[in-house]
């Protein structure tokens, strides 16, 4: 395509699938450099048996397709783009990326645990009086089904949650005094499962159609006092925010790297050792108000994305097209690989710096949080971006505060 050479971290390697308007109602659409190609219109002209599966403005229909059809519509749209000979006809089908949205209808939505740095950090930081990991860490992946009716497309304003927090020998309900962010990388299934059937390791690129960004807003003085057994509830499930583009995971297969060495041995469905790996070399990057704080490293993650979803199926939960699960806070061994700001400002005992001698411990309103992501360029492969997931924090609607005392 004219301006859009190989190199471009859009070209035609990526084609990430999004949701897009103008004026009227979102279209589906695969990006190309700075453009977006119409889906519908262009399978209406060149593969009108694809038609249906992306007339609706969510990739859905498509999702519940197997995942030959899924290979076949990307190799398609490929040739598409490539083949001098269909311009006049593609050409016209590309226009500016308009207004995002929200991709797919998310079924049901899950959020791992899977960096051992994040989980111990955050470990030492709730429970300092106990190990930083769980005894049950190495041998499973950790998760939990949060809320999937408010996971929100990148650019939603976040709202400042309310609830509980223990303060001292009190429990007080106001807004949230400790609003932090998590980077993580999520993963968009498709090829429905029946009950009783777990997807087995090696079937995992038969359900996992792509990759996007994933910003997990915490609350975590709400977190703190809630968790205890049951694990986050309101703490998380007031916004979960998502990149706009679906980067397919066949995009991703020159980004395959070996996940770090397993430390316990692992039970058949989660043991990956005779397979093709499963790490991806995903390079994060958390920037807060216009700086650039963290550079979390995706490749450190203990847990593969094919782990978790043997994991999640292997009591026979079935998966739904349009089931979200994300890779849980992304964070280095460095200080500054870290995923969320309760890790880069040690609890707010070291505030992170901004220029103008401003700092945050936590998020204030008004504060922006980007969160972006690519496959860095190596020998042999083109940079691949991810793109981005952007939020800023709204003050919620004054209420309270309020103080019980205990
Ligand atoms: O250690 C805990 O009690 C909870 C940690 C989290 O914040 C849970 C979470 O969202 C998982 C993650 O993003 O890694
Ligand atoms: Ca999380
Ligand atoms: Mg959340």
């Amino acid at each position: 395509m004219p301006g859009v050479g190989a190199g471009h971290p859009y070209g035609v390697h990526n084609l990430p699938y999004g949701a897009v308007s103008y004026a009227g109602a979102p279209r589906l659409v695969v990006r190309i450099g700075d453009q977006a190609l119409d889906l519908a219109a262009a399978c209406a002209r060149l593969a009108p048996d694809l038609a249906p599966l992306v007339s609706e403005p969510v990739l859905n229909p498509l999702l519940a397709a197997p995942a030959r059809t899924w290979r076949r519509l990307r190799a398609a749209v490929r040739s598409w783009l490539t083949d001098d000979s269909l311009r006049p006809v593609v050409e016209p089908l590309l226009r500016p990326i308009g207004q995002t949205h929200l991709p797919f209808a998310v079924g049901d939505y899950v959020d791992f645990y899977a960096s051992e740095h994040h989980a111990s950090a955050i470990g030492r930081i709730f429970r300092p009086n106990s190990p930083p990991l769980p005894e049950n860490w190495k041998h499973l992946p950790i998760g939990y089904h949060g809320r999937s009716g408010t996971v929100v497309v990148s650019g939603t304003p976040v709202a400042r949650p309310h609830g509980q927090r223990r303060v001292g020998d009190a429990v007080e309900v106001g807004p949230s005094l400790r609003l932090d962010i998590e980077a993580e990388v999520g993963f968009v299934l498709g090829a429905a499962t029946r009950l009783g059937e777990p997807v087995a390791l090696a079937d995992a690129a038969e359900h996992v159609f792509g990759v996007c960004l994933v910003n997990d807003w915490s609350a975590r003085d709400l977190q703190a006092w809630e968790y205890v057994p049951l694990g986050p509830f309101l703490g998380k499930s007031f916004a979960t925010s998502v990149s706009p583009w679906v980067v397919p995971l066949d995009a991703l297969d020159s980004a395959r790297t070996p996940p770090p060495a397993r430390d316990v041995p692992l039970a058949s469905y989660l043991d990956d050792t005779a397979l093709p790996p499963w790490g991806l070399d995903i390079a994060l990057e958390i920037e807060l108000n216009g700086t650039v704080v963290s550079h979390p490293p995706f490749p450190a993650m203990y847990w593969t994305a094919a782990q978790m979803l043997a994991h999640l199926t292997v009591n026979g939960a079935s998966i739904r097209p349009g089931d979200l699960f994300a890779s849980g806070t992304v964070s280095g061994p460095e200080p500054d690989q870290a995923g969320s700001l309760m890790e880069l400002s040690r609890a707010g005992r070291s505030p992170i710096e901004l220029p103008g001698g401003l700092t945050r411990s936590f998020l204030e309103d008004g504060d922006e949080v980007v969160i972006r992501g690519r496959v860095p360029a190596a020998p042999g492969r083109p940079e691949l971006a991810l793109g981005e997931v952007t939020g800023v924090v709204v003050a919620s609607p004054p209420r309270g505060p309020e103080r019980i005392q205990t």
